[in-house]
C-alpha cells in the first residue's frame, strides 16, 4: 500500500463517522477505529481528521465554486480531507491529490467519482482562495444561541481561536513555577503552566513523577476558586477523569469523588496514582449522595460546548437535541449538593459550556429557589481573572476570545454560591 494511504483512510473513516453517523471521534476511536494502525500513522490519521474538522465550513466555501453540485458527502467528504491537507497544512499537492484519488477508487460509493475528485483537487492547490475562503463558522445550531448571548463579532473572534490547535496546559502538583522552569512552559497569572510546542505529553519532565497533569488554565479555576484548606473535607461530584480531585488532593483536602461512570473513574484512580495523591473514590449518582460538607465542587455534565478546540467534531456529530435533558439534569445536581452543603458552606459550580442556560441561568433560577444561597463573587477575584468577567447573577463566565492573545482558554462558567450560616 502507498505510504499514508492508512492513515488517509482512517482520518476518512473518522470524518464519515462524525459527519455521516453523529459519532464523536472519542467514541469511534474507543470503538477501534485506529487499533491496526502504526502508531505514528494513528497520530497522523487524527490529525488530518482534526483539521479536516476545524476546517470542514472554509474547506466546503473553498470546494463549493469547483462544484457544479454537492456531491455525495462520502465524495464530499475526500475533497475536504484533501482541501485541507494542501492548503492547511501545505501538504505536496500532487501526493495529496493521488491519494485521495486512491481513497475515492477504493470506497463502493465514490469510485465513479475518483474523475471528480481528482479534477476539484488539482484546482485547489490555491492559497488566496483559502485566505479568501476566511475562516470557518460553527454550524447553525449552536451559532445562533451563542450570537444571541454574545453577539456575532464575539463569536467570530470565538471561532477564530476554535480554529487554531490549543496549547497545552499542566497544573502542578505542588510548585508551578519549578514545573515551568521543567518543561520550558510559561507560568501563566492564574497559576496554570502553558506549553505551546510541547511534543509527547509522557515525555515532558515531571511526567513519570507525577508533578504536573494535563488541565486547560480555565478548567483549573473552580478548584482554586473553592480553596479548601489542608484537611477539609471536600465532595467532587462529578470527578471523573479528575483533574478537579487533583488539584483539591493537592491542596490538601480529604477528598470524596464521586462518578457515575466506573470507567470514567478508573481513570481518577490512574492518576492518582501516577501523582500520588489519594481520594475516596465512590461510584454512583451525584443525587443520591447523602454525605454532608462545608466545601462541594460540582462540574456538572454538560453540551461540552466550550471545549470545541479540542472537540472539533461536537459541532458534527450533536445538533443540540440532547441539551434539554442534560439542562434538566444540573438543575437536579445543583437542588441535590445544595441540600448537602452544611450552613455556611460553598459549592462551586462549573460547567465547560458556553451556553447561558447551562450556567447563568441555572444560578440565577438557583438563587431564586433557594433563598438561603447567595453568590460569592468576592471568591472568583483571583489573580489573573478580570473582573469584566464577572457576570450580573456573581458567576464568571470565560469564553476562548479571552486570553486570545496567548493562546485561548476553554469556555467556561463557574460561581461560587454560600449557604447562609
Ligand atoms: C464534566 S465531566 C467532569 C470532569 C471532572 N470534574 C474533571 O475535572 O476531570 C462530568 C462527569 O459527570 C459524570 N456524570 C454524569 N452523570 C452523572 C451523575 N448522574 N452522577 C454523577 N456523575 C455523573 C460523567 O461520568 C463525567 O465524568
Amino acid at each position: 500500500m502507498k505510504p499514508g494511504l492508512p492513515a488517509r483512510r482512517a482520518a476518512l473513516y473518522l470524518l464519515t463517522g462524525v459527519t455521516e453517523h453523529n459519532r464523536l471521534m472519542s467514541e469511534l476511536i474507543g470503538g477501534g477505529a485506529l487499533e491496526k494502525l502504526e502508531p505514528a500513522d494513528r497520530a497522523r490519521a487524527q490529525r488530518l481528521a482534526v483539521a479536516a474538522l476545524r476546517h470542514l465550513d472554509r474547506a466546503d466555501r473553498m470546494l463549493k465554486p469547483f462544484l457544479r453540485k454537492p456531491p455525495p458527502l462520502a465524495v464530499q467528504n475526500i475533497l475536504r480531507l484533501g482541501v485541507v491537507e494542501i492548503c492547511g497544512e501545505g501538504a505536496a499537492s500532487h501526493a495529496v491529490v493521488d491519494a485521495c484519488v486512491d481513497l475515492a477508487a477504493q470506497g463502493k460509493h465514490t469510485a465513479s467519482l475518483k474523475g471528480l475528485v481528482n479534477a476539484v483537487l488539482r484546482k485547489a492547490d490555491q492559497p488566496a482562495l483559502w485566505e479568501k475562503a476566511g475562516q470557518s463558522r460553527l454550524p447553525d445550531w449552536l451559532r445562533d444561541p451563542l450570537i444571541a448571548a454574545y453577539g456575532k463579532d464575539r463569536v467570530a473572534r470565538m471561532e477564530q481561536v476554535t480554529a487554531s490547535a490549543p496549547p497545552l496546559d499542566l497544573t502542578a502538583r505542588k510548585d508551578a513555577q519549578a514545573v515551568a522552569e521543567a518543561t520550558g512552559g510559561t507560568l501563566l497569572p492564574t497559576g496554570s503552566v502553558r506549553l505551546t510546542d510541547p511534543g509527547q505529553v509522557s515525555r515532558l519532565p515531571g511526567y513519570d513523577t507525577g508533578d504536573w497533569w494535563v488541565q486547560d488554565a480555565a478548567a483549573a479555576l473552580p478548584a482554586r476558586i473553592l480553596a479548601p484548606a489542608n484537611g477539609e473535607s471536600v465532595i467532587d461530584l462529578c470527578a471523573a477523569p479528575g483533574g478537579k480531585t487533583l488539584q483539591l488532593a493537592a491542596a490538601g483536602a480529604t477528598v470524596l469523588a464521586v462518578d457515575a461512570s466506573e470507567t470514567r473513574l478508573a481513570r481518577v484512580s490512574e492518576n492518582l496514582a501516577r501523582t500520588g495523591l489519594t481520594a475516596e473514590l465512590q461510584t454512583g449518582d451525584a443525587r443520591e449522595v447523602t454525605q454532608t460538607a462545608s466545601a462541594i465542587l460540582l462540574d456538572a455534565p454538560c453540551s461540552a460546548t466550550g471545549t470545541l478546540r479540542r472537540h472539533p467534531d461536537l459541532p458534527y456529530a450533536k445538533d443540540g437535541s440532547e441539551f434539554a435533558a442534560l439542562i434538566d439534569l444540573q438543575t437536579q445536581m445543583l437542588d441535590h449538593a445544595i441540600s448537602l452543603l452544611k450552613p455556611g458552606g460553598r459549592l462551586v459550580f462549573c460547567t465547560c459550556s458556553l451556553l447561558p442556560d447551562e450556567g447563568e441561568v441555572q444560578v440565577e433560577e438557583a438563587l431564586i429557589r433557594h433563598k438561603d444561597i447567595s453568590a460569592d463573587s468576592e471568591a472568583l477575584k483571583l489573580p489573573g481573572i478580570d473582573p469584566a468577567w464577572i457576570t450580573s447573577e456573581g458567576g464568571l463566565r470565560l469564553t476562548p476570545d479571552q486570553q486570545a492573545g496567548i493562546g485561548g482558554w476553554d469556555g467556561f462558567y463557574m460561581a461560587c454560591l454560600r449557604k447562609a450560616g
